[in-house]
This record gives C-alpha cells, sequence and structure tokens, in this order.
C-alpha cells in the first residue's frame, strides 16, 4: 500500500475543480491531442495510442492496448509504458479544464504485472487546484472497466503559458504545429483555449 507523498497534498486553499463550460460532453471521445504524441498520437508507430473519453466533471476514462513493442521482461508491460499511459490520461483532464498544463510530479504504484495483448482501461480525475497547481489521481484496471487494479498514480499538473512550448521544444516541430492549417489541431498541439 502506497503513502502520498506531501508534494501531492493539495493545500488547505485549494479549491474544487471547474469544468470549463465548452468541454466535451460526457461520453464524448477527446481524440488525440497531437499526432506525433506518444502518448495518444496516430502517427507514432509505437506510441500507445490512447483513448480518452471525458467523464462527468472534470474526470475521463480512456483506454490503452498493451502492444509487442511495449514490453519490459517477455510478455509483460514495461512499467514506464505504463507509467506513460497514466500521465497522457492525466494530463487529458486540462482538455476539460481548458488549462495549458504539463506533468510537475507524477507518482505511480505498480499493484499487477499487465501481459501483452491487454486492454489498460484507465479512469482519472482532477481533485483539486489551487492557483497554477492542478491535483489529480488516475487508475488503471485490468479485465475490464471493474476489473482488478493494475496501477494508479497521484499526479500534480502546473498550468504554464504556451511560451513553455514555443520556448524549450525544438524548432522544426514548433514550426510543423504553428502551421498545421487545421486550427483545431493547431490549438490541440499545446492544449491552448481556443
Ligand atoms: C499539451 C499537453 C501535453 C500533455 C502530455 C502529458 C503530460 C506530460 O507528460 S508534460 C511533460 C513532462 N513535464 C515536463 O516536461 C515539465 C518540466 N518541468 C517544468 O517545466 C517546470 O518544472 C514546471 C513548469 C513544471 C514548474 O516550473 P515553474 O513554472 O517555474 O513553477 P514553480 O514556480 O517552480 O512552481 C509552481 C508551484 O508548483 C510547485 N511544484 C513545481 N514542481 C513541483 C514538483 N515536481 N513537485 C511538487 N511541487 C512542485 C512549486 O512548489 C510551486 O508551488 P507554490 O506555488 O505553492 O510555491
Amino acid at each position: 500500500m502506497s503513502g502520498t507523498s506531501s508534494g501531492l497534498t493539495p493545500p488547505a486553499d485549494a479549491v474544487a475543480p471547474v469544468r470549463h463550460p465548452d468541454a466535451p460532453a460526457p461520453g464524448e471521445p477527446l481524440g488525440a491531442h497531437y499526432g506525433q504524441c506518444f502518448g495518444c498520437g496516430g502517427e507514432q508507430p509505437h506510441g500507445l495510442r490512447l483513448e480518452a473519453r471525458a467523464g462527468d466533471g472534470v474526470s475521463v476514462t480512456a483506454e490503452f492496448t498493451v502492444r509487442p513493442a511495449h514490453q519490459g521482461a517477455p510478455g509483460l508491460a514495461h512499467g514506464g509504458v505504463l507509467a506513460t499511459a497514466l500521465d497522457e490520461t492525466l494530463g487529458s483532464l486540462n482538455w476539460l479544464l481548458r488549462t495549458i498544463a504539463v506533468t510537475g510530479r507524477l507518482e505511480t504504484d505498480f499493484v499487477r504485472p499487465v501481459p501483452v495483448g491487454t486492454v489498460l482501461y484507465l479512469d482519472a480525475e482532477v481533485t483539486a487546484v489551487a492557483g497554477r497547481k492542478i491535483y489529480s489521481r488516475a487508475t488503471g484496471r485490468i479485465g475490464g472497466p471493474e476489473g482488478p487494479v493494475a496501477v494508479r498514480a497521484e499526479a500534480l499538473f502546473i498550468e504554464v503559458k504556451v511560451d513553455h512550448f514555443t520556448e524549450h521544444g525544438r524548432p522544426q516541430e514548433i514550426r510543423a504545429a504553428m502551421d498545421d492549417p487545421d486550427q483545431l489541431r493547431r490549438v490541440r498541439a499545446f492544449e491552448v483555449n481556443p
């Protein structure tokens, strides 16, 4: 059983998260935020291709099928890949808040081994917001959405300006994302509020 480190405990003045009025309706697929994203993009041959859907409030559900390229030990998912699935699911919550934010801290419990071929059923929710700090948690189950817990995580995302990406990202990818003629794809590459 895990404990939660202090960096993941919301402060006393934290408030409940507020779903953005333009957030996708519950059940609506969120789609990939960026084609080249290792977590959700369709243009990464070995990426996770995680598919997330909006839930109620500030929550999402997602699925990810473990493929042979995701192995750590023979026939088993790599722990870092499972952490990526949790991180991506948690990151997709920001689209419901319409806040640009990046992972500052991600604490993961690996509870059960996850074989290749398994569908990991994830759910995640924002639990609190304090200024730029967004607190969230996620669970991944196997055998079905109500199956046994295989992984879980708590996270702290930090709100950033779009400059976080434009200043630090490699210029050729930034330029390509900004030059995308599709306006929605352009804003979603950085999860900017359109
Ligand atoms: C477009 C969406 C994509 C989503 C993809 C999935 C999510 C991801 O994987 S994002 C990629 C991985 N993450 C990153 O690369 C982030 C790298 N880190 C950074 O850029 C910076 O450290 C960053 C932006 C997180 C914080 O830096 P900065 O903006 O200077 O914030 P800073 O002023 O230090 O801290 C703000 C608050 O957060 C807290 N904080 C920051 N980092 C942490 C941390 N790791 N643990 C605990 N608390 C933290 C600080 O203590 C501070 O709290 P308070 O306001 O109470 O004093």
